[in-house]
């Protein structure tokens, strides 16, 4: 194995935001009888510096700029975003930004120079993703991400409404401990039984309610549905659709993980130069409250029909109901 690290780009490790051990993957590297590409991807949850030079052509190669995003990440919340972004990052052929820079729900009057700075600098042919959960339920985004780019690539990790709405409350609490219970809050009225589904934890479930909106704007064959459940049971099966969606070789695949008992989740293997394997940092699969099992019940049969609306116009069963 053949190994050569470009020192020149260290400068580039612009989208920082978590602090973990630089990985170094090795490996992507071409050879032919005429030429020899070496590529080599520097990468860590929050940040990846990756380049490609052309051995026999002094390094002609070294053209990464800044672009607009191909793809983006636009949901859901508590779906398992963060999971998919990091292992994405693994691709040499995927740039990504780390931190979330919702520009079409919050920032947008910035203007798309401030949203192409945001991004992280990438060579051509490389792919450049961001990921903010919020756009999928923001009612103005998918016309926004429309009038910058009719073909971008719209990728969603769908979870359980039910099991996305309790990981949704145990982060609140997380930050505000004192607010009512997760089955208080379920109910405009507890009594009459009547579900509050303009409770955002609820809100954001209503699948098929956002979904349409997008769909006004961009066919079904642009937006691709990562089954959340299944990126913690099969991460390489998911990763796998999303490559092939995103047009990429195959390139991650079961080797590059294994499950982490203690966490409970997949986790990157130990990959070589690095010290120590990674898993997500502790706000990524949290112990959720237990809650009334009569309330989980109520629930089924609201999400039910919302569910089912969402399967038709996905095209695809989740098995949730
Ligand atoms: N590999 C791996 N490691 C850790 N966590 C994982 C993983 N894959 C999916 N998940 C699930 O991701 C949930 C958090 O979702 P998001 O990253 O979309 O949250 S956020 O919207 O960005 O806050 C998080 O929700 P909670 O379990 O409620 O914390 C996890 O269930």
């Amino acid at each position: 194995m053949l190994y050569l690290w470009l020192g020149c780009c260290e400068s580039e490790l612009l989208d920082r935001s978590q602090n973990s051990q630089p990985i170094l993957l090795t490996g992507w590297y071409r050879e032919n009888k005429n030429k020899t590409v070496l590529r080599e991807t520097l990468t860590a949850p929050g940040y990846a510096v990756e380049g490609s030079v052309d051995v026999n052509s002094q390094g002609k190669d070294w053209t990464a700029t800044r672009r607009l995003p191909h793809a983006i990440i636009i949901g859901v919340k508590k779906g398992g975003t963060r999971a998919l972004l990091e292992f994405l990052r693994l691709h040499p052929d995927i740039r990504a930004l780390g931190s979330e820079p919702h520009f079409f729900d919050r920032h947008y009057t910035r203007g798309l120079s401030w949203y192409r700075s945001m991004m992280p600098k990438a060579l051509d042919g490389q792919i450049v993703m961001e990921k903010t959960p919020r756009y999928f339920v923001t009612p103005e985004t998918p016309a926004r991400i429309h009038a910058m780019s009719r073909n971008i690539k719209l990728i969603v990790v769908v979870r359980d409404p039910i099991t996305r709405a309790i990981s949704d409350y145990t982060q609140i609490i997380s930050k505000t401990p004192d607010i009512p219970s997760f089955e208080s809050l379920t109910f405009k009225n507890r009594s009459t039984g009547q579900i509050d589904s303009l409770w955002s934890p609820l809100y954001i479930g209503l699948y098929a309610k956002h979904l349409e909106r997008w769909l006004a704007h961009f066919p079904l064959t642009q937006i691709h549905f990562v089954h959340g459940e299944r990126l913690i049971s099969n991460p390489a099966g998911e990763l796998g659709r999303v490559q092939d969606f995103l047009g990429l070789q195959r390139i991650i695949t079961d080797k590059h993980f294994y499950f982490n008992k203690t966490k409970g989740f997949p986790c990157l293997k130990k990959p070589e130069g690095s010290s120590k394997p990674h898993c997500l940092g502790q706000t990524k699969g949290r112990t959720h409250p237990k809650i009334d099992p009569e309330v989980i019940r109520k629930l089924r049969d609201f999400y039910q029909p919302h569910n089912l609306e969402f399967y038709q116009m996905a095209g695809m069963d989740f098995g949730w109901q």
